[in-house]
């Protein structure tokens, strides 16, 4: 792939959907009510004595004599929740001025009070200090880290609930962002019901953790997760937490009261949202596997251990030894037991260091793969330079569809196999296979080759493109494993493209598109517009990004002159990490000259056919 200068990704508005809210500052407000002083309150207790109370539109303050509400930082305010916005935040508004409040944790039809940390000029963020009364669909959580925890916001909101708010946020996005109209019948066909998930728990066959130094207790930040992140390295990112590290580590303020902290001097778990360099130590995920569990249970024990002499890293002071630890579960070939990966990421070349950890954690029978990879650059990547096996195999194996996959520590793969399974389906049914061997598939960001290789034996070729070295090489050895040799893996990097890119390749008449968060490139979305294959399925693990290369496929790029040339068929959200913000989605485009031409031989059949043929249904 020849590289090009690159210029950087386009970005989307932070707050797209925020243009449904936005205040309407000519109309005064009919009511809010100042109870007392707006001085920040420290301690929660006394917080009923300095509240103001807007309005909200799920409130009842009927005071008519206050002007035009708008909260100023520092704030503490009497708030409603109305709904939950993508990546999980909730959403509240003053009702006459349309003003929007975002608070982390807060969740539909909660009533709380909230301290404004943030102000801009047509949103604001707030930070929950106590609730009133709870959210309509409260279940109790069972993890004792779900308050504190940011990676399974949601746990506290009926599963039931969690997937409507997951369906109306890419609802939302692809009408706010993709700029699609939920009043045309032909989107409203598109749309599909989220996909749920039948297992909520232990889900994850991956999960990282950071070692940290707990130098000092912070006041109360919410957390995110930096478990199941194996970043650093954005272009490995996948729909896992992000995360990031610092020497400072971080007590939940109730928890501060009730314990000494005194002697938790270095954590391993869980980053505070925004800072890298606060973390929550945590001794048990529900999201993964118990194997993955006893592991890190293992590590907790003797890690901080003197006589080891290990240390975690410090971003600051760049010393220390442990960064990271990173669970990845498999599945035994034979047996369909799990199968784990451990890997300790390091910041020095001395794997003899881990020797003592690697021993006890080798008592775990599924623990099949022990590697250390070294990073010794300043930065946050978990991949590392250098790699090396510790005991037993460097890689493990999973199953999907039939098919059995290699996975090195820096290959990504899907983080909730069984939803794979569901996830490929979909993917499979898009592609709408002749099933006569003629066709050509191009797989782009194609990973450790899986979305290709299980189409490959129904097609003539499969090409896939990937940036990860490690991926390409288990790629090509999964294609051997499973007898695949109809599938050809080239590494390269799809943001660097240039005018000759797959020129030596035969046109495609399916092209699977898979990237990060991030999205595509516009390059890579003007080569797509330009190939113009019959048939694009775009799967995402961010529907922000995805919305907005939609709207690019379907309606061109209009300020470079650029027209879109594809109809959306179809989109089907599906719930791969349940109690977390994300949202997975699978969307098929059709090249819009194949369905006028369908159109005109059969009104509408292609499009229903279509429709069909990609929707979910439980028979599948
Ligand atoms: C969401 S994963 C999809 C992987 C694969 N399709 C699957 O389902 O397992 C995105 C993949 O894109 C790769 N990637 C990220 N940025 C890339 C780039 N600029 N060029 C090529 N590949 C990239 C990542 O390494 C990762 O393997």
């Amino acid at each position: 792939m020849a590289a090009m200068a690159t210029s950087s990704l386009r970005s989307i508005p932070s707050n797209t959907w925020l243009h449904k809210f936005r205040p309407r500052t000519s109309i005064p407000s009919r009511s809010f009510t100042t109870l007392a002083s707006l001085s920040p309150i420290e301690n929660t207790e006394n917080i009923q004595l300095n509240v103001t109370v807007p309005s909200t539109s799920n409130n009842n303050n009927n005071d008519k004599s206050n002007k035009s509400f708008f909260p100023k930082r520092g704030q503490t305010l009497e708030l409603v929740c109305e709904s939950l916005a993508f990546k999980g935040k909730g959403v509240c508004k003053v009702a006459d001025t349309g003003f929007v409040l975002m608070c982390d944790r807060a969740l539909p039809g909660e009533r709380f009070i909230g301290r404004v940390t943030r102000k801009k000029d047509n949103f604001a963020e707030v930070k929950k200090l106590k609730t009133i009364t709870p959210h309509f669909d409260y279940v109790e959580a069972p993890c004792e880290y779900a308050s504190h925890c940011g990676g399974c916001k949601t746990q506290n909101l009926s599963y039931e609930a969690q997937l409507k708010a997951k369906e109306q946020q890419v609802r939302d996005l692809v009408v706010h962002v993709g700029k699609f109209s939920d009043h045309e019948p032909e989107f409203a066909g598109a749309m599909k019901p989220i996909v749920p998930c039948d297992i909520q728990f232990h889900y994850r066959n991956k999960e990282s953790g950071k070692f940290h130094i707990l130098l000092s207790v912070s006041d109360a930040f919410d957390l995110v997760e930096v478990m199941g992140s194996s970043r650093g390295n954005s272009l490995l990112q996948k729909c896992e937490m992000e995360f990031s590290f610092g020497p400072k580590g971080w007590v939940p303020a109730e928890q501060l009261q009730e314990k000494s902290t005194e002697g938790c001097v270095y954590a391993l778990g869980l980053h505070a949202p925004g800072f890298f360099d606060k973390v929550l130590n945590v001794n048990k995920c529900l999201l993964q596997s118990d194997p993955a569990n006893e592991v890190l249970a293992i590590v907790q024990e003797c890690w901080r251990d003197p006589e080891l002499g290990l240390s975690p890293w410090n971003v600051y002071s760049h010393s220390g030894f442990l960064k990271h630890l990173m669970l990845r579960t498999g599945s035994n070939v034979e047996t369909g037991l799990p199968d784990l990966m451990v890997n300790f990421v390091t910041s020095s070349d001395n794997p003899e260091y881990l020797k003592p950890l690697v021993e006890k954690i080798a008592t775990i029978p599924e623990a099949v793969s022990i590697v250390n990879n070294v990073n010794t650059s300043i930065g946050n990547t978990s991949v590392g330079e250098k790699e090396y096996t510790l005991y037993g195999k460097s890689t493990i194996t999973e199953i999907l569809r039939g098919l059995t996959f290699q996975i090195s520590a820096n290959s990504f793969f899907q983080t909730n196999t069984q939803q794979a399974e569901i996830l490929y389906k979909l993917i499979e049914d898009c592609a709408f296979l002749k099933g006569d061997g003629s066709e050509i598939v191009l797989d782009l960001f194609c990973g450790t080759g899986t979305i290709g290789l299980t189409l490959a034996k129904r097609v003539k070729h499969v090409y896939g493109f990937e940036v990860v070295a490690q991926a390409v090489a288990d790629a090509r050895q999964n294609a051997t494993l499973n007898c695949i040799n109809n599938a050809t893996f080239i590494e390269g990097d799809l943001n660097k493209i240039d005018s000759t890119f797959a020129s030596n390749l035969p046109k495609p008449d399916i092209v699977i598109t898979d990237p990060n968060r991030p999205g595509m490139h516009i390059k890579l979305i003007k080569f797509l517009l330009k190939l113009r294959a019959s048939r694009i399925i775009y799967v995402s693990c961010n529907p922000a990004t995805c919305a907005r290369d939609l709207n690019y496929l379907c309606y061109g790029v209009p300020e470079q002159n650029i027209e879109g040339h594809y109809r959306l068929i179809s989109l089907q959200p599906v719930d791969m990490f349940p109690h977390t913000p994300h949202i997975e989605c699978v969307c098929l485009l059709e090249l819009r000259y194949l369905w006028d031409l369908e159109s005109e031989k059969n009104t509408n059949a292609s499009y229903e056919a279509a429709v069909i043929r990609s929707s979910w249904t439980s028979e599948n």
